[in-house]
């Protein structure tokens, strides 16, 4: 199968036309006030107007209120949700929207195998379960997590759980060799795609998906 693209952190339509053009499956943008990639909603409706059919849209957030998402969903229409913060099952199900979850691979209440499963099996109705790094901006840090967590948390995934989305420090260099080792549905990417925080660069994104399409795991079986 595969491996599906999510690039994320687009404040710029000449990026988008970049990501488009490369081939990624999905373009998240952040609504995540501390984040240097924050969009206020009506600059993503303008952004959103220029990704085409069968590319994704997804709007990420770190503990928002619920007025809030509402309002993005409203302007934006996106088509996926991603929490990235703290937010209870109860939450993310309250917008009857889909949604990806986001778990930080280290926190406290994360920084076992067991933990993990625990936790992430709560969100069953996520559409993705997304593994990032433990860090204090919560996301888009471009730091990488323990893989041995990841392996074991691999081991233990069932054919019925929501697909596992990569992501934390997902570059050039290291993408492949995390694509075999964990087999994820999807790596997402932000930091090794720009020169500076929200900042895109075609070529940074022409050459990480060059790098995904010699990916044993982007052939057909034929
Ligand atoms: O991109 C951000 O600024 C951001 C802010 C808060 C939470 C998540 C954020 N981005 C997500 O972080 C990961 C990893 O990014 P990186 O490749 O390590 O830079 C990715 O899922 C982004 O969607």
């Amino acid at each position: 199968m595969r491996t599906r693209v999510k690039m994320c952190g687009f404040t710029r339509i000449e990026d988008i036309d970049a990501a488009v053009q490369a081939g990624a499956d999905a373009l998240g943008f952040v609504f995540y006030p501390k984040s240097q990639r924050y969009l206020r909603p009506e600059q993503a409706r303008l952004l959103a107007q220029h990704v085409p059919a069968f590319v994704q849209t997804v709007a990420l957030f770190v503990n928002p209120t619920p007025a809030f998402v509402q309002t993005v969903i409203q302007q934006m229409q996106p088509d996926l949700l991603q929490f990235h913060g703290e937010e209870s099952v109860a939450f993310c199900e309250s917008f009857a929207y889909p949604y990806i979850r986001a778990f930080r691979v280290g926190a406290p209440d994360l920084d076992t195998p067991t933990k993990i499963v625990q936790h992430c099996r709560r969100y069953a109705s996520a559409k993705g379960w997304l593994f990032d790094s433990y860090t204090s901006a919560y996301g888009g840090s471009g730091v990488r997590f323990d893989d041995d967590l990841l392996e074991a948390l691999h081991a233990q995934h069932r054919p019925q759980d929501p697909p596992l989305i990569l992501a934390g420090g997902i570059r050039h260099h290291n993408v492949l060799a995390q694509i075999q080792r964990h087999h994820p549905f999807a790596v997402d990417v932000s930091s090794a795609i720009e020169d500076a925080p929200g900042i895109k660069n075609a070529e940074k994104i022409q050459q990480f998906m060059r790098i995904m399409n010699q990916s044993p795991f982007q052939q057909s079986d034929e």
